[in-house]
């Protein structure tokens, strides 16, 4: 397996980057799918092979967020029956949209932001934590509902769906929310049969046709992933002729194309 080296970046772009300044706007790419699909394990492929894991946040070329950092605050009623398993979380309106943009277009603006940081065992925003994106040359913006917002949709260069068949996705749900996300079996299975399923048919199914490209299977389809690797890395250094791959074992092949 190959990744593509990390990127080298001038001092003037990471202080830049570091002090909050604008800089020019960002490839924004939007990754939507049902829930466990694979969204962000394709995301994490995705950088890793960019070479941009193991890299200080602050000199990111390319980022990563969540649409769940965007779930709207409950109030105490909801929040009970949140606890119950009897909240809808895959309806649009479990999402506060007009945050979702105003973000999007200060990512676009190329502004540094602060975007909240979920917590999926007591279904609320971090009151004390927040999570900061600095100006990036790519953004990635993951979630199950990303391209159902007419005005959040129209604001993707590209958009992927990750298109995993519902019991792999039922399968993988039922073990990352219980030991994850705090959940017990019971509850995982009815919030899936009475919201998360028919939320998927109604809502973020229909957004499949939105998408450029369609990835079956996830992150096992690395084809897929080694093809948009490319495409970005192309986005980032303006069409290169050559392509510098480096190997797990750290040794670099450069790639004619
Ligand atoms: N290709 C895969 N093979 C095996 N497990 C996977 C694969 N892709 C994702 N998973 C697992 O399934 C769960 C959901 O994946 P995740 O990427 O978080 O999905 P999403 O972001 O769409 O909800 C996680 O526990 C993850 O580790
Ligand atoms: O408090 C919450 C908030 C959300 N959920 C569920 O999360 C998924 C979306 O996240 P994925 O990582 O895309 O699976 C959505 O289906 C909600 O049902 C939750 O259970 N509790």
């Amino acid at each position: 397996m190959y990744f593509i080296q990390n990127i080298d970046m001038s001092d003037a772009i990471k202080f830049r980057k570091m002090n909050g300044i604008e800089g020019k706007a960002p490839f924004l790419i939007g990754v939507a799918g049902g829930t466990a699909s694979g969204k962000s394990t394709v995301c994490k492929r995705i950088m890793e092979k960019l070479g941009q894991v193991d890299m200080d946040q602050t000199q990111r070329q390319v980022v990563c967020i969540s649409q769940d950092s965007f779930y709207r605050e409950l109030t105490a009623a909801e929040i009970v029956k949140a606890g119950q398993g009897l909240f809808n979380f895959d309806h649009p309106n479990a999402f506060d949209e007009g945050l979702m943009e105003r973000t999007l277009n200060d990512i676009l603006a190329g502004k540094k932001c602060e975007v909240p940081v979920y917590d999926f065992k007591n279904h609320t925003t971090r009151k004390d934590e927040t999570m900061t994106i600095y100006p990036a040359d790519v953004v990635l913006f993951e979630g199950i509902l990303v391209f159902f917002f007419p005005q959040i949709r129209n604001l993707f260069h590209m958009k992927l769906f990750v298109d995993t068949d519902s019991d792999t996705r039922l399968a993988r749900r039922v073990p990352r929310d219980i030991i994850e996300r705090g959940r017990d079996l019971e509850q995982v299975l009815n919030q899936y049969m009475n919201f998360v399923k028919p939320a998927f048919e109604e809502f973020c199914s229909p957004t499949k046709k939105f998408a450029d490209v369609i990835i079956p299977r996830g992150a096992d389809n690395t084809v897929a992933i080694d093809l948009i690797v490319h495409h970005i890395w192309d986005i980032l250094h303006g069409n290169s002729n050559g392509v510098r791959m480096v190997s797990e074992n750290g040794s670099a092949t450069k790639i004619s194309r």
